[in-house]
């Protein structure tokens, strides 16, 4: 849901040595698609671990507005009866995705090849978000697309009565993107193909071969070709969802920054597609050390233990981007307390997330102190071992700013404010006492 609610300012004060476990909540992107996928089942889907930040909310509402059988059974363990591929009833009013770009692409997709009407919409920030990316391989299967200028919500999609496969390059790395063109996929009849030319997170993927789909990913010139055959009937499957580790990274920066600090993270997805935050921070020097490696619900896991230790700048080359894209804010914050450059390519996505990512953590890191230089496509931290911290930052609607300047006020030798934390919900609904538990002064 969009909210007008007011500003949160939070203040994160110099704390002592951050020690303890930190259950961090679901995977966010395996959590809107273990809805979306039940929804398009026939039968019964449990899930286990969902996380219930309001993103993943607003995507459960969605799918009751199409339709399906949403009921949330006890913490994190909800049931999804399905309507089968193709069979998404015309939602009664408009969709309101609030803060999640993950929630209204893949669920544009979902619908555009059953011949149906919705309107979608969301916040400010998600208004302001571009849907072309989607709009347009969606209309390449028959759907008709009405937007406003620049191709932004609220937008209506005629879906296609009468679908065409397609077979679509990705204009950028984006599991949004191929995402939606696989579900738009799933009641097309014959063969889907995405290409794309950088490997994104590949749950869509995973999750659709768990529920019975034939997909096959092959490596080729041209890139990660993955096929999908349409009109599949989905089976539903237990799913468990993994710990989310874009929310881990979070407590793990804490204690990497923190002086004295060594906690436990358990459980956290260590999905190939997800891991350039762990590689990166290997490679800086962090005491991180994975433990009981093993498989859940389909995807490697393991238990993080994290101690605070000396770090170094590195160069995070542009093919690690899609892997870490969501960490560039908290990388940032790292790299403030490392000593010498870190240089992260290949950044450009940021600057349409939730906000201008590059632009928010550059403007309040160095109001805070840092020594900061950016480019269109590139961050450059010149890291001096620490933050001076003192200044209040803006968040724009964006967790991922806000919870990285919190964890930074963690180490600094002054406190950081952010103008609103509310927006953390729509991820990490239990930031606050989580970090409280470690012995994080944040208020
Ligand atoms: O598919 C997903 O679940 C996501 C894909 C990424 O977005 P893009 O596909 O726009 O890179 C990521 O930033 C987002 O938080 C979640
Ligand atoms: C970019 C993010 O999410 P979304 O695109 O789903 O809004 C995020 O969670 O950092």
């Amino acid at each position: 849901m969009s909210h007008s609610a007011e500003p949160l300012p939070m203040t994160a004060r110099r704390s002592g040595p951050l020690t303890g476990e930190a259950k961090v909540p679901g995977d966010k992107s395996i959590s809107h698609r273990a809805l979306i996928l039940g929804a398009l089942a026939v039968g019964e889907t449990r899930i286990t671990g969902l996380l219930e930040g309001q993103d993943v909310l607003d995507t459960a509402a969605a799918m009751r507005a199409f339709g399906a059988q949403v009921e949330r059974l006890g913490e994190g363990e909800w049931r999804v009866t399905g309507v089968g591929v193709g069979g998404f009833a015309e939602p009664q009013g408009v969709i309101d995705c609030g803060n999640s770009g993950t929630g209204v692409r893949l669920i544009m997709g979902a619908m555009a090849t059953t011949a149906i009407s919705a309107t979608f919409t969301g916040d400010a920030s998600l208004c302001g978000r571009p849907m072309g990316r989607v709009t347009d391989p969606l209309e390449l299967f028959g759907a008709q697309v009405t937007a406003r200028e620049g191709k932004r919500l609220p937008l209506t999609i005629q879906g296609a009565a009468d679908p065409l496969p397609v077979r679509y390059k990705t204009p950028v790395a984006s599991a949004q993107i191929k995402s939606a063109v696989l579900l738009a996929g799933l009641n097309a009849p014959g063969e889907t193909v995405v290409i794309e030319s950088e490997p994104t997170r590949d749950h869509t993927e995973r999750m659709l071969a768990g529920f019975g789909a034939s997909i096959r990913t092959e490596t080729t010139d041209e890139g990660q070709v993955i096929t999908l055959q349409g009109r599949p009937e989905l089976k539903p499957q237990p799913v468990a969802v993994p710990r989310d580790p874009s929310s881990a990274a979070f407590p793990v920066a804490a204690a990497l920054i923190v002086p004295g600090s060594e906690i436990r993270v358990p459980g956290v997805s260590r999905n190939p597609t997800r891991d350039g935050l762990y590689v990166t921070l290997l490679e800086m020097g962090a005491d991180i050390r994975f433990e009981n490696q093993r498989e859940e619900g389909g995807e490697p896991v393991a238990d993080l233990v994290v101690r605070h230790g000396p770090l170094k700048g590195v160069t995070v080359p542009p093919e690690r981007a899609a892997s870490m894209i969501d960490e560039f804010p908290i990388l940032s914050v790292i790299a403030c307390f490392a000593e010498g450059t870190t240089v992260m390519q290949g950044v450009h996505e940021l600057r349409v997330k939730e906000s201008d990512r590059i632009e928010a953590m550059a403007t309040g890191l160095v109001a805070n102190g840092a020594s900061v230089e950016t480019t269109p496509d590139t961050m450059t931290v010149h890291g001096k071992g620490g933050l001076t911290g003192g200044a209040t930052c803006a968040t724009h609607l964006d967790h991922r700013i806000a919870m990285s300047f919190l964890v930074a006020g963690l180490a600094s030798q002054q406190p950081v404010t952010v103008d609103d934390g509310g927006p953390i919900a729509t991820s990490f609904p239990d930031f606050l006492p989580l970090m409280r538990g470690l012995g994080a002064r944040i208020d």
